[in-house]
C-alpha cells in the first residue's frame, strides 16, 4: 500500500472502543504520527486524556474541534446518535473530505441522505483487533467517493489488518462474522477457562494453552492449502479423542449455535438499518 502524506489529518468523532483499536494500531505501527490524529466526544475529557497520555493523540472537546482541517473524519459513536452526529457535521465540511463511518448498519446511502449533496462517505466495518494489527475489516464506498480516496482508505485501514473491498449488501454478514466476531471467540475461550478450572488447571496457564490452540488454528487456515473440512479430520482419529469432542459439540448443537450466532449479528445489523430509515422519514 502506499505511503500516506505526513500533512494527513484524520479525526475520530466518538471515543470509545472501537475508536482506540483503530488509534492504537494506526499510531503504533508508525503510520500517521500521533500529530495527525484526533479523537473527540461529547462530554468525556477524563477519556480523551486518557487517549493522549496513551498514544500521543489530541484530544479536542466535540465543540471545539475544527472539522475543516481533516482529510479523513471517522465517525466511531453508536448507531443511534448517528443522525445527529451526520447533520451536525455536514455544513462544516467540504465534499472533497471523506466520512468514514465505523458504525454497524449505518448505510452509505443513510450517510449520504444526513450529509450535504456529493459528500464522499465510506462505510467501514473493522473488528477490535485492529489494536494488534488483526482487524479483518471491509469497506463499501459510497456513489461519490474518488477512487484516489478509496485507495487512501485503503492504505489507512490496512495498518490495522487486512482490508477487503465488498459489497455493500455483504456488509451485514460481515458484521456477523467479522465485525462482532472477535467475541464468539471470547465467548469460547470463557468456557475453555471454566472447563479448565473446573477440572483443576490454573487459569491463567488454561488462557495461554486456549489462545495458544485459537491462534495455531487460525494460521493452519491462512497458511495451509487445506480447506477447514480436511484440517479437522487430520486431527480427528477413528475413535479417538477429538472424535468424541466432536460428536459432543455437535449432540450440543455446536454448528447450529455458530450459524445462529453469525445470523443473529447479521439480522440485527439489517434491522438497525431499518430503524434509522423508519426514523429518517418522519
Ligand atoms: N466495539 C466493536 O467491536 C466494534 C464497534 N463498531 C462500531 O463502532 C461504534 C462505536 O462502538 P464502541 O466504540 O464499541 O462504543 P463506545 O460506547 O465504546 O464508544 C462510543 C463513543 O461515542 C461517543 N459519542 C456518542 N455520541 C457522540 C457524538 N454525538 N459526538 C461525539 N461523540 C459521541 C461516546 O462518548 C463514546 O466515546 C458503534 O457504532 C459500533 O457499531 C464497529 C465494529 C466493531
Ligand atoms: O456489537 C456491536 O453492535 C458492534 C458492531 C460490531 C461489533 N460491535
Amino acid at each position: 500500500m502506499g505511503t500516506l502524506s505526513k500533512d494527513l489529518r484524520v479525526a475520530f468523532i466518538g471515543a470509545g472502543n472501537m475508536a482506540e483499536a483503530m488509534i492504537s494500531g494506526i499510531v503504533k505501527t508508525g503510520t500517521l504520527e500521533p500529530r495527525q490524529v484526533t479523537a473527540t466526544n461529547r462530554s468525556n475529557a477524563d477519556r480523551l486524556l486518557e487517549l493522549h497520555n496513551e498514544y500521543g493523540i489530541q484530544g479536542i472537546m466535540r465543540d471545539k474541534l475544527q472539522l475543516s482541517s481533516y482529510d479523513v473524519i471517522f465517525m466511531a459513536m453508536k448507531p443511534k446518535d448517528a443522525e445527529t452526529s451526520l447533520r451536525s457535521i455536514k455544513d462544516h465540511i467540504r465534499p472533497d473530505q471523506v466520512v468514514m463511518s465505523v458504525l454497524a448498519g449505518i448505510s452509505t446511502e443513510f450517510m449520504e441522505d444526513n450529509l450535504n449533496e456529493g459528500q464522499q462517505v465510506i462505510r467501514v466495518m473493522p473488528n477490535t483487533s485492529s489494536m494488534l494489527r488483526e482487524s479483518a475489516t471491509a469497506i463499501s464506498p459510497g456513489q461519490n467517493v474518488t477512487m484516489k480516496n478509496v485507495k487512501l482508505a485503503k492504505s489507512l485501514l490496512s495498518s490495522i489488518g487486512e482490508v477487503y473491498v465488498i459489497e455493500e449488501d455483504q456488509m451485514d454478514l460481515f458484521t456477523g462474522i467479522a465485525g462482532s466476531g472477535p467475541a464468539y471467540f471470547y465467548y469460547l475461550m470463557e468456557h475453555i477457562e471454566k472447563t479448565a478450572e473446573a477440572n483443576g488447571m490454573d487459569v491463567k496457564q488454561a488462557r495461554e494453552i486456549g489462545a495458544q490452540t485459537i491462534l495455531g488454528a487460525a494460521k493452519m487456515m491462512i497458511e495451509r492449502e487445506e480447506t477447514p473440512t480436511e484440517l479437522r479430520q487430520n486431527v480427528t482419529s477413528p475413535n479417538g479423542t477429538t472424535a468424541a469432542g466432536l460428536d459432543a459439540l455437535n449432540e450440543n448443537g455446536g454448528g447450529n449455535a455458530i450459524k445462529a450466532a453469525i445470523e443473529g449479528a447479521m439480522n440485527r445489523s439489517k434491522e438497525i438499518t431499518e430503524q434509522m430509515a423508519k426514523v429518517t422519514v418522519q
